[in-house]
């Protein structure tokens, strides 16, 4: 046992007598000491029941024979923090979450653990921990927020958003907006649509870390407590049979975690996230490998940001394990194995499966024909970006309305500024350049409540929101700050999103303006964020500090007129 390392022997009798402190005895000592790891924060509903969970995951270490330690991490809720310098920290608290995870379950050489993740960056930091540790280990998300009602009609933190932009426009009263404002949020749990936090946890699912049907359970069912006691008992039988997670991690079910997301027209955060857990797992898995997965999975579950329905209603008609079904039957997944030692279509296949629901279509009678999202390249994004397929698909070219940041795009916005047409080009909002990649639902969702979501086009090397939607490039690589052809573009050029080429272009001479580019001065020099900017890699490549992502390359590029999907 690895924890013997801190127990065993007359020269661990320091490390003894701090155990004892804790109220452990010789036999509580003996047994496999298993981390209880969770994301609790009162900040926000999204970790807000996560902290009960522990108290059920712990108990079912103890009810299985092994002793549980609890320690929690940080977490950063965008939800809060968007639209402000504040959502800077949002994707780099991904790294500190994953590292501080490593930090604490290897620094007391604990043996195993249950980690309680809640929303968008807990939950991939815990499938990267997992991967990075490769110890017995279970995930469990705390669950979606319940919607909230207005006017009769289900709502989400995504139609306060929207609301803004409504209100901006004069569309919408001050009442109005303080009365969605106060019906969109119930209680404990994360954002319930198909947004970056329920689809993280549908990915963990899909690829195994948690067993099938308990993230769906909405953190406020009764449920939920009865899941993460099982996940306690769960991890002690992975720490007998030594199941660990990286024989989970493999290339089909990074495969099948990207065909999930099409299918649900999902949060393309996963794109950065599943990079980052294959760069931890070391699979062989690019951002190129979601095209295909997108291609060849028609959008089967009708939910937000674009579709009707939240996760609650998902859960009701058979949750992620609905989703699964519908595609194992046509044939669009793979078999791998699962946490529990049984394999994902032994699990999927055993589910309950509702006789009436109409929020997961069968694949004979998709909602759109392929799956939420592309990768694009071209002449404006040499390493690739990720096009969110918006409700109208289809190409969209437009004149470009060029901003230094998301402050500037969402005053244009908000100042009746922006025109029909319009392409909005938002820059050094990149991994490096922002720093940390702000996410631009203030600027999205504007538009959107403003009645311009099908008039005009977004790109940026920044990233989205899971509620995000309308026309929207982002991870633009290579980033401005890092010399990506992004920077070079001004006010009035035109720009294609060419969705049939998979091209984001421009006819600008962008080969005359390199000359005269400097790279921005970095924006912050001291701190997290500071750190982050100096290690981080490419967004096509998860935009992580993972030592073996490609070393940021930050000499200029060279202009071609039309670089291609192979560049
Ligand atoms: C605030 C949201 C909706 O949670 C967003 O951060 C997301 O990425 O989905
Ligand atoms: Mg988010």
């Amino acid at each position: 046992m690895r924890s013997d390392l801190i127990k065993s022997g007359p020269d661990r009798a320091p490390a003894r007598a701090m155990l004892r402190a804790t109220g452990l005895d010789d036999a509580a000592i003996a047994r496999p000491l298993v981390a209880v790891v969770h994301t609790w924060s009162n900040v926000s509903p999204c970790n807000l029941n996560l902290r009960e969970l522990a108290v059920e995951a712990a108990a079912g270490i103890r009810a299985a024979g092994g002793t549980p330690v609890e320690f929690n991490t940080i977490a950063v809720t965008d939800g809060i923090a968007m639209g402000t310098p504040g959502m800077r920290s949002s994707l780099i608290s991904r790294e500190v979450i994953t590292d501080s995870i490593e930090l604490a379950v290897d620094g007391h050489c604990l043996d195993a653990m249950v980690v309680l993740c809640g929303c968008d960056k807990t939950i991939p930091a815990a499938a990267m921990a997992m991967a990075r540790l490769d110890i017995p280990a279970v995930a469990l998300y705390g669950g979606t927020i319940a919607h909230g009602t207005h006017d009769h009609h289900p709502i989400t933190v995504q139609q306060v958003f929207e609301a803004v932009g409504a209100h901006g426009a004069g569309r919408i009263s001050d009442e109005e907006l303080t009365a969605v404002e106060r019906d969109a949020c119930p209680g404990a749990g994360a954002c319930g649509g198909q947004f970056t936090a329920n689809t993280m946890a549908m990915v963990l699912t899909t690829m195994g870390l948690s067993p099938v049907g308990f993230n769906d359970i909405p953190a406020t069912h009764p449920a939920k407590g009865a899941a993460a006691f099982r996940c306690g008992e769960l991890v002690m039988e992975c720490l007998r049979a030594n199941r660990t997670p990286r024989a989970l991690i493999t290339r089909t079910a990074m495969r099948n975690a990207a065909r999930m997301v099409a299918a649900t027209a999902g949060s393309t955060n996963a794109v950065l996230h599943l990079l980052a857990i294959a760069r931890e797992a070391g699979v062989e898995w690019t951002l190129e490998d979601f095209e295909p997965a997108s291609v060849h999975t028609p959008v089967i579950a009708d939910l937000l940001p674009g579709g009707r329905y939240t996760a609650v209603e998902l859960f009701g008609a058979g949750g992620s394990a609905r989703v699964a079904q519908e595609l194992i039957a046509a044939g669009m997944l793979e078999d791998t194995p699962t946490v529990t030692g049984r394999s994902l279509f032994d699990e999927v296949t055993a589910a309950p499966r509702a006789d009436t629901q109409d929020v997961v279509h069968p694949v004979s009678a998709p909602l759109k024909p392929r799956g939420g999202y592309s990768i694009l390249y071209g002449n404006l994004a040499p390493e690739g970006c990720i096009l969110k397929i918006p409700g109208k698909s289809g190409s969209f070219e437009g004149t470009a309305r060029v901003f230094e940041s998301e402050e500037e795009a969402f005053a244009a916005v908000q100042g009746d500024r922006i025109r029909a047409g319009d392409v909005l080009v938002i820059r050094n909002e990149g991994p490096a350049g922002g720093p940390g990649m702000r996410e631009m639902l203030g600027v999205t969702a504007a538009l959107v409540g403003r009645g311009l979501g099908d008039d005009v086009a977004l790109i940026t090397d920044g990233r989205f929101s899971g509620a995000t939607h309308g026309f929207m490039v982002g991870h633009v690589a290579p980033e401005a700050a890092r010399g990506g052809p992004i920077a070079l573009l001004r006010d009035g050029d035109r720009i294609a999103i060419d969705a049939g080429q998979r091209e984001l272009r421009t006819d600008a001479d962008l080969a005359a303006r390199r000359a005269h580019w400097q790279p921005p001065a970095p924006k912050v020099s001291r701190g997290a964020l500071a750190k982050y900017a100096l290690l981080v890699g490419s967004a096509s490549d998860g935009a992580t500090t993972h030592p073996d992502t490609r070393v940021p390359d930050r000499t200029p590029r060279t202009e071609t007129s039309n670089q291609g999907a192979t560049a």
